[in-house]
């Protein structure tokens, strides 16, 4: 559905998107992850003509596509029902059809029973999936979505992605940018950016496979965020509750165990245990990300 080759675009010093490749099939769901900054949203303005890059070319295949911007402005002051009928006239569609698609589009994102909330009056949640109504209004065979569900609370991001995960279901590719790597996982393919380029692009399982590292979980009566911060062959350690989860080089684990275990009784505390665990979404993007 969509074919991109060499695209480079620089804002004069910045150069935000670096020689990206990219094929999304039909039926897929990508993801677009990466820091803030990584040039996510400038890929897409792309994609969707918004913006001319400098180098390279770009197909989607029939162009029927939905577009979601990061900062999408609904019309606060109109109901749901009259911000689809605002849209869907923007695109030419006569007032009997919008008619139809609006009530099959309400009831797929539950929003029906809202159709006459001022989307002023809506939730932060609400009004995205008002967003995604808007973009479905053309059917759309292709989605692009940039961070649809930044800043939602969990249930409705869980909401979101159902409806995703429907629409998907439905035959409509998407192609999508978020911050949360629990979405990612739920991707058929991921696209890893940092500083305008791709640093990795497969499916999830894969990038978990081939993980370049080890992964450690560590309980201990710590509660020290940095007890760990410095310390050979750890590229990452963060803190979750009761306990550690370390990133570590490939290492003899039998080893690895005595030096936490004697590191952590020399810093006063004890090791309550240590396991290898599989690793996440999450531990792919920080390692990827140079563990900033
Ligand atoms: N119109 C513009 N003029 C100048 N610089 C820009 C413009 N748009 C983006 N940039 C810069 O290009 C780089 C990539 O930005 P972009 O918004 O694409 O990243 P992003 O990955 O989407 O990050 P975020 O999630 O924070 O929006 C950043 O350094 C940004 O400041």
């Amino acid at each position: 559905m969509i074919r991109a080759e060499g695209i480079s675009k620089s804002f004069g010093q910045i150069e935000a998107v670096k020689q990206i490749d990219m094929i999304v099939s039909e039926g897929e769901i990508v993801g677009l992850v990466g820091p803030d900054g990584a040039g996510k949203t400038t890929l897409m303005r792309i994609l969707v003509d918004l913006l001319v890059p400098d180098e390279g070319s770009v197909r989607v295949f029939g162009r029927e596509y939905g577009y979601m911007p990061q900062r999408f402005s609904l019309y606060g002051d109109l109901k749901v029902i009259e911000n689809l009928i605002f849209f869907g006239s923007l695109y030419g569609l006569s007032k009997k059809i919008i008619a139809q698609r609006s009530e099959e589009i309400l009831a797929l994102t539950n929003l029906a029973q809202f159709k006459d909330r001022f989307a002023d009056n809506l939730s932060g949640g609400m009004k995205q999936k008002l967003a995604l109504t808007c973009a479905l209004v053309t059917r759309p065979r292709l989605l692009i979505l940039d961070e649809p569900t930044y800043g939602v609370d969990p249930e409705s991001r869980k909401e979101f992605w159902k409806i995703l995960y429907d629409l998907n279901g439905q035959g409509l590719t998407i192609l999508v940018s978020t911050p949360y790597m629990d979405e990612a996982e739920l991707c058929t393919k991921v696209a890893f950016m940092d500083k305008g380029r791709f640093t990795a692009f497969d499916s999830p399982k894969k990038l978990k496979e081939e993980f370049p590292g080890e992964v450690w979980e560590i309980g201990s009566d710590s509660r020290d965020p940095g007890v760990f911060d410095h310390v050979p062959g750890i590229k990452d350690s963060s803190l979750f509750g009761d306990r550690y989860r370390l990133i570590t080089e490939s290492c003899d684990g039998q080893a690895f165990e005595q030096m936490i275990s004697s590191m952590l009784k020399e810093a006063g505390y004890g090791l309550e245990f240590i396991r290898q665990v599989p690793s996440s979404m999450e531990d792919v993007f920080v390692m990827l990300s140079g563990g900033e």
